[in-house]
Order: C-alpha cells, then structure tokens, then sequence
C-alpha cells in the first residue's frame, strides 16, 4: 500500500484487544489504561489532517451488563438486550471519548470528540435471529451456564469455557450514518457505531424497535465506511497482520489480499468467522464497494502499515 496522504476520512475499528487484555475482569479503570496508548497513536492520524472515526466491539462488555442485569433482577427490572447495547456504547464511548480528548489536548489540537449513540436497522426475518453465535460476556462454569439455561440464556461450549451466545443478524444500514458525516463535517472526531450498533427493525407502521442481537462491529464499520464515503478503514486487532495456516506447518504472514483471495480464504475455512474471518469479509466490503484499501493490524504496527510497511492490506 503506498503509504497515505494528508486529508483522508478513515474509519479506524478497535478491537476487544486495545479495551480489555486476556484475563481482565473489564473494570473501567483496566479499559481506561489500556485505551491509552490507541488514544495516542489516533491522535497522530487527527495531527496528520486526517478526519476520523472510531468504532469498537463491545463483546466483553455487554455480556458483563446483560449479567449485571441478570444478577439484581430482583431489586430493578432487568433491561433487554438492545438497551444493554446502547449502555455499552455509553461505557466504552465514554473512555474512549476521554482519551481521546486528552491526547489530543495535548498534542495541542483542540477538537471536539463526540460520541454518537448508533443505530444499525436488521432485517427481523434475519435467519440469524434463530442461531445464536455471538459470544458475550465472560467464560462460565459448567453449574452457573446450566443456571443461566434455566433462566433462558442460550449457552455454548467453546476452548475456554461455557459462553453466552446471542444471534448477530447482518447489518443492513447504519441509521446515523448521515449525522457521522455531518459531525465529520463539522470538524469533530467522531465516536459511532459502537458494539456494531443498536439493532433495529421497522415495522410496517413505522414504528421503530430495539430487537435482541449484536452485530458484528466489523460489518458495521464497514458499511458506515461505505455510508460516509470514507477512503480508508482499519482494523486494529491483536496481531500485526493477518496469517495463513494460521499455528499450522507453513504458517504464513498475508501482506496483500485482492478482495477475490480474501474471499477465498474465508470460504476455504483457514480463517476462523468468529475472530479474523469476520474482519476479512468486512474488509473484503468496504474495498469492493468502495474500491479503496482496508487495513488489519495491530497497534504497534499501524504507523509503520499505514506508510506501506506491514499489516494486512484488502485492496480493490
Ligand atoms: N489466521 C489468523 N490470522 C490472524 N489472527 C488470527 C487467525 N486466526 C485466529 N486469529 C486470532 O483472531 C484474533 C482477532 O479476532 P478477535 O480477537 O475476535 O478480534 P477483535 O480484535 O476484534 O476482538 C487475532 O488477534 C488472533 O489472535
Ligand atoms: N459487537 C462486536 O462485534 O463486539 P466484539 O468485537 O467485542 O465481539
């Protein structure tokens, strides 16, 4: 990838990794010191001219909400999923709000960070709505998944445990889309589509409502990238770029994918959906529908991907 010029709108998505690191129970002060070094390493990009947008998973933290509910029911009426979203996207917005207006304050830009809380519309004939798959919240033993069952969670199984899952439908559009543009417009750096979302869906008489899901964040900065017209999208994850034969013999670094290859190696099953499959497809999206490049990286290495020096590039 030729390295970047000035002026560019990009969408940068974070990763569970840049919030919360393996074994953190998810305190705000744990999310507010990790975020620190992505807050930093964002405000060069907003330094360089470039406008900006910020979306995050929010996997970890609405299961912990959905728990928290779950948990004091008896002493305040526990919310639905969609409203638990939202909080999410209050909670992790907030902290990254936060940080980011401290590093750029003091990298003497004065620049308002806004935090828009984000609709995405589904289809409620979804299939997704009858297979659950997305995974929330923390690894539960064996007796507290049986318990959660009982009071009807839907539980899988996977290498860490017993896992709360909740069906995760295909974004169709993002609701706000326009006003991202415009905040983008107006000079802000803007926060949105966080946690990929608040699902919803319209009825045949307007009326609009929340329904139990969670969206793939990918899919969803993806098509806001594509909605707001932005020239590059980036996934920032736990690893520098993405790898073939992934723990396996020839385990191999990808450092170009064309969009027909990324779709190749998402089909053949060397991707795992659930982890960076998803992030290739949503690439994959934004370069086919908007003929620019997206990025998969990695903190440490996205200044040096970003002048065309690493990370895994989808191009056109
Ligand atoms: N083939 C692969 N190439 C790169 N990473 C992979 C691969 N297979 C699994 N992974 C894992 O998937 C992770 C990204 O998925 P995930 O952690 O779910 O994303 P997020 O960063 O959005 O939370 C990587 O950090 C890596 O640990
Ligand atoms: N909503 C979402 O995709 O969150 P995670 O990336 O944390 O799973």
């Amino acid at each position: 990838m030729a390295a970047i010029q000035g002026g560019m709108t990009i969408v940068v998505t974070l990763g569970s990794g840049t919030i919360l690191r393996p074994g953190q129970r998810g305190s705000a002060a744990e999310q507010a010191e990790n975020l620190e070094a992505t807050g930093r390493q964002l405000a060069q990009l907003v330094a360089a001219g470039h406008r900006l947008v910020v979306t995050h998973g929010n996997g970890p933290q609405v299961g912990n909400i959905v728990l928290q509910n779950e948990e004091a029911r008896a002493l305040a009426p526990p919310m639905p999923l969609d409203v638990c979203g939202a909080e999410s996207q209050g909670q992790i917005g907030l902290l990254i709000q936060n940080t980011l207006d401290t590093a750029l304050y003091r990298a003497g830009i004065r620049r308002p960070v806004v935090c828009l809380l984000t609709r995405v519309l589904v289809d409620p004939a979804d299939p997704a709505f009858h297979a659950p798959t997305k995974v929330v919240g923390p690894v539960y033993s064996a007796a507290k998944a049986s318990e959660l069952t009982r009071r009807g969670y839907v539980l899988q199984r996977d290498a860490r445990g017993w896992r709360h899952v909740v069906p995760s439908p295909e974004p169709r559009t993002v609701c706000e889309s326009p006003q991202v543009k415009s905040l983008l417009d107006a000079g802000c750096v803007v926060i949105a589509a966080g946690g990929g979302g608040v699902p919803v869906v319209r009825a045949p008489d307007g009326r609009v409502r929340g329904v139990e899901a969670v969206v793939e964040k990918d899919l969803a900065a993806s098509l806001l990238a594509v909605e707001i017209a932005a020239d590059m999208l980036v996934f920032l994850t736990g690893v520098p770029h993405v790898i073939a034969r992934w723990g396996q013999d020839g385990e191999t670094g990808l450092r170009r994918l064309t969009v027909a290859e990324a779709r190749g190696l998402v089909a053949s099953g060397d991707l795992p959906y659930g982890s960076i499959g998803v992030k290739v497809e949503a690439a994959a999206r934004f370069a086919e529908r908007r003929q620019r490049p997206a990025l998969i990286t990695d903190l440490s290495t996205l200044g040096r991907a970003l002048a065309g020096e690493g990370g895994t590039v989808i191009e056109p």
